[in-house]
């Protein structure tokens, strides 16, 4: 008999997933997070559903696949086109400062006016609250000494003004709209940061699962700065060594996730501690699917 491609906790896994009546996509993106090749994973989903028995499954997928070999990001066409110097949206012509394809980051500098920046800082105030972090088990939000800022959410097109700049963010980040999160706005003060996080859920953590079941993985985020720091608070991305200085109207833009729902682990960044001044900023992050 051939080896048994994948370990009989994941057809568990699966079988136990199916009868709940989890999305397949979701499986099959979790798997892949996993390491597992897409078609192996895939193909294992798809006979568990067509309600073959687990010890038979096991053998029909060794058969056929290769085994349960691990898989690398796979890069494909950056959604933000890179063979351009400016992006015109609706409204305004949003200027590349810097671009980079693997990992895939932008920076924009004018993304937002200063009046723009000054408008959605004044309508934060007052409704501040500690940030928090997902947490890994639970999937549910907690305060974490990893993060040390404030923040506020705005609903996805709340009014006129918040609606006009989520449209012009998701030209920018060429994804659809409704696909995206409402808008976060985070207010660090000296000594404040985010510790080095990917901003996509990891899929082998139970606590994601509640977040990925709506509009899916997340694949692009755009950090807006709404200010102008006098010292410390980039953000960085400390695999690669790039830093990005915080300019006020300015923005980073990068994306970590395939169609095939892998994730792009060169992401992982950091919003460095404040030295002088404060730090304010607008986060958007985009899903694979509709959220709103
Ligand atoms: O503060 C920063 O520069 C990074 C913020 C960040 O990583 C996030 O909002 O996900
Ligand atoms: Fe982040």
């Amino acid at each position: 008999m051939q080896q048994i491609a994948l370990p009989q906790e994941w057809l568990n896994w699966i079988k136990e997933n199916i009868s709940r009546g989890c999305d397949i996509n979701m499986l099959t993106n979790i798997m892949v997070g996993k390491g597992y090749a897409p078609s192996l994973a895939i193909q294992a989903i798809t006979m568990i559903k067509e309600g073959k028995d687990v010890t038979s499954v096991s053998n029909n997928i060794a058969g056929a696949m290769m085994g349960g070999e691990r898989v690398d990001y796979t890069y494909e066409t950056p959604r933000v086109p890179l063979n351009t110097n400016y992006i015109d949206t609706s409204d305004k012509r949003v200027y590349i400062g810097m671009k980079m394809e693997k990992p895939t980051i932008m920076t924009f500098d004018n993304l937002m006016s200063p009046e723009e920046c000054d408008e959605l800082v004044k309508r934060s105030s007052g409704r501040m609250q500690q940030s928090r972090v997902v947490d890994d088990a639970t999937g549910k939000e907690s305060l974490h000494k990893d993060r040390t800022s404030e923040g506020t959410f705005f609903k996805f097109m709340e009014d006129d003004f918040i609606a006009m700049l989520d449209r012009r963010i998701a030209e920018v980040m060429h994804w659809p709209a409704e696909n995206g999160e409402g808008i976060q706005i985070l207010h660090y003060r000296p000594g404040g940061e985010y510790k080095a996080h990917f901003d996509y859920f990891p899929y082998d953590v139970a606590g994601s699962q509640r977040h990925l079941a709506t509009g899916g993985q997340r694949v692009s985020t755009l950090v807006m700065y709404l200010n102008d720091v006098e010292q410390g608070g980039e953000t960085t991305f400390p695999d690669i060594g790039v830093s990005v200085v915080p300019k006020k109207g300015s923005a980073v833009y990068f994306e970590y996730c395939n169609s095939k729902g892998q994730v792009d682990k060169l992401t992982l960044h950091a919003g460095n501690p404040v030295v002088k001044g404060e730090k304010w900023i607008c986060t958007k992050w985009m899903r694979q699917n509709k959220y709103n």
